[in-house]
């Protein structure tokens, strides 16, 4: 008897020394972590994640808080968990250097692998080498450049489509909802990338997949209430072989993402099938995104190839995180144009100067390059308009984390240089803040101003971050945007076509656009107090 109850008073105390473990690791008390500057929170529920992703606009309280408290700080997530938000260069540096070591947070992944399924964006470790291996080679320049009469033809088809709708309004400039469009056309462009249409821009209104992936933007983490945020949280902790079954479960989010695996797995399978005819049929293979993928994949190994649930997934991860991303940085750019409309017509000058140059031929890629306006106006926007504007990570291992500007005047007087990191510690990394530090940018970083990128380099700090001029949009290091070329050559020719046919001027004075987060960083309209997402611009015709 007495035995029986040692050995329950030693499970008790055993299981108590679990919990009050994993508790301290949550709030951090013993750790550096707690050295840490940063804003209160007003719910243990909670934390502040209502003011990253539902209060306000996108960004207000990343800025505010590095303003304030510097670039590592502490804040609060969910249940009371410390996460350290960073924008410090050399920190955020060292986590996406060693991105296996800082895989993705797991409320990220277990909603990643709902949305996109087991492909490049899920994969983890050697398995996630292979994935960037096999499609690394749809990205080279070669792959590029043979898009980019794609890229016109679309950006084409749409400005047939604006000028139809000036025609029925006799010439005279009309309010369009420009969102809408580009997300057409990059939907449509990237489409074309794998020798598919989606049909966006030639139907007569969105159709079902632009409101599939809509709806998968803006219907599952548009200000997602308390109750939402809390379940994010519990999800993580059911097996991944059940996320299936959660898939068809009742509820508008669940439903959405269950629409989208349909609409996206059919048209990936019928595109796998058709590349692997055409090998059965001893043809050469196509030169799309789909084609390299399959027999990129043949070439390997049979035992480390990639199933074909993940090639499904691939696509459905490209498309997903290829279109409304570019889509989203082009209405940005052309609200900027619209609010600036003296670098709207400088820009437009650069561009009929080349046009007049190379006519009647399409202009080259080395003709795109010399565009110094035009790149330093996309530099700008996706530095001032990041629209993946938080990434989040969360450490596998202890490690230390050193600072580029280390938080100085502490309460014990002491500035931090270094902050240890538990295993398991929640990360934030606002590319928002980041891209906006005055360190970094100069004392106007708050403005946008696409001069500043064709001002010498020595005016700014150089950070080493980041794929282009020390920006941090598309992410940097190993598991850096493997699409970036493919975005910036798009925004090139869409911009170029655009731009030479027609004129923005800003939305009209009783709508209000906002930066608000749904899933990536999109245009929302405040008109009254209705809210919808969108992007008006007041749209003349030039020629
Ligand atoms: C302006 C446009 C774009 C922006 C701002 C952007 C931004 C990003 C960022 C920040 C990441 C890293 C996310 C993370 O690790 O949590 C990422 C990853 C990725 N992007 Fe992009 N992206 C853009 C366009 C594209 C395009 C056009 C494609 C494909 C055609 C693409 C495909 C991908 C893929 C497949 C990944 C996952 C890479 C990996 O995990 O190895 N993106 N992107």
């Amino acid at each position: 008897m007495q035995n029986i109850s040692q050995t329950i008073i030693g499970l008790i105390i055993t299981a108590s020394a679990i919990i009050l473990h994993r508790f301290l690791r949550r709030t951090n008390i013993f750790h550096g972590l707690r050295e840490l500057p940063g804003p209160p929170a007003s719910s243990w529920l909670v934390g502040h994640i209502p003011q990253l992703i539902r209060l306000g606009q996108i960004g207000d309280a990343d800025f505010a808080w590095t303003k304030k408290f510097g670039t590592a700080i502490r804040i609060k997530g969910i249940f009371g968990r410390d996460i350290l938000f960073l924008s410090d260069p050399k920190a955020i540096q060292h986590i996406l250097n060693l991105p296996y070591n800082y895989p993705k947070s797991p409320e990220l992944q277990t909603f990643a692998i709902m949305v996109t399924g087991r492909g490049i964006f899920t994969a983890d470790g050697e398995r996630h080498a292979l994935h960037r291996k096999v499609l690394d080679p749809a990205f080279s320049q070669t792959s590029l450049r043979s898009f980019v009469p794609a890229f016109r033809e679309h950006s084409r088809m749409a400005m047939g489509k604006w000028r139809d709708i000036l025609l029925q309004n006799d010439g005279v400039p009309v309010t369009i909802d420009i969102r809408s469009w580009l997300a057409r056309l990059t939907l449509d462009s990237i489409g074309a990338a794998f020798d598919y249409d989606f049909e966006a821009l030639s139907s007569d209104n969105e159709n079902e997949l632009t409101n599939v992936y809509r709806a998968v933007y803006v219907d599952t983490s548009f200000k997602p209430s308390d109750a939402v945020l809390v379940m994010q949280e519990l999800v993580v902790h059911v097996p991944e072989f059940w996320i299936p079954a959660l898939l068809r479960l009742p509820g508008k989010i669940m439903k959405t993402l269950k629409h989208h695996e349909t609409a996206v797995d059919n048209v990936a399978r019928q595109l796998i099938t058709r590349q692997m005819q055409s090998i059965a049929g001893g043809k050469e293979g196509g030169k799309d995104i789909m084609s390299i993928l399959v027999d990129e994949n043949n070439a390997l190994d049979p035992a480390t190839q990639l199933s074909p649930y993940e090639l499904i997934s691939q696509m459905r991860s490209i498309v997903l995180a290829g279109h409304e991303t570019t889509g989203a940085t082009m209405s940005w750019l052309l609200y900027e144009l619209a609010l600036h409309p003296q670098i709207q017509t400088e820009l437009r000058k650069e561009i009929v100067a080349i046009r007049r140059q190379r006519a009647p031929k399409e202009l080259t890629l080395t003709d795109l390059e010399s565009l110094t306006l035009l790149q330093a106006v996309i530099k700008e926007t996706l530095r001032y308009h990041p629209t993946l504007a938080l990434i989040s990570r969360v450490a596998r291992c202890d490690d230390v984390l050193a600072l580029s500007f280390p938080p100085s005047a502490l309460d014990n007087g002491k500035p931090i240089r270094e902050i240890p990191i538990s295993k398991g510690q929640r990360i934030f990394i606002s590319v928002a803040a980041y891209n906006r530090l005055p360190s970094v940018w100069g004392e106007d970083a708050q403005e946008w101003n696409p001069y500043r990128f064709l001002q010498s380099k020595a005016l700014r700090e150089t950070t080493g971050i980041g794929v282009l001029s020390n920006l941090l949009t598309f992410s940097s290091g190993g598991r850096n945007c493997i699409g970036w070329r493919f975005a910036i050559l798009e925004m090139q020719v869409m911009l170029c076509e655009i731009i030479e046919h027609f004129q923005f001027a800003p939305p009209p004075s009783n709508l209000k656009i906002k930066r608000v987060s749904a899933n990536v960083m999109i245009p929302m309209v405040e008109e009254g107090d209705k809210e919808w997402s969108g992007l008006p611009l007041i749209v003349s015709a030039l020629t």
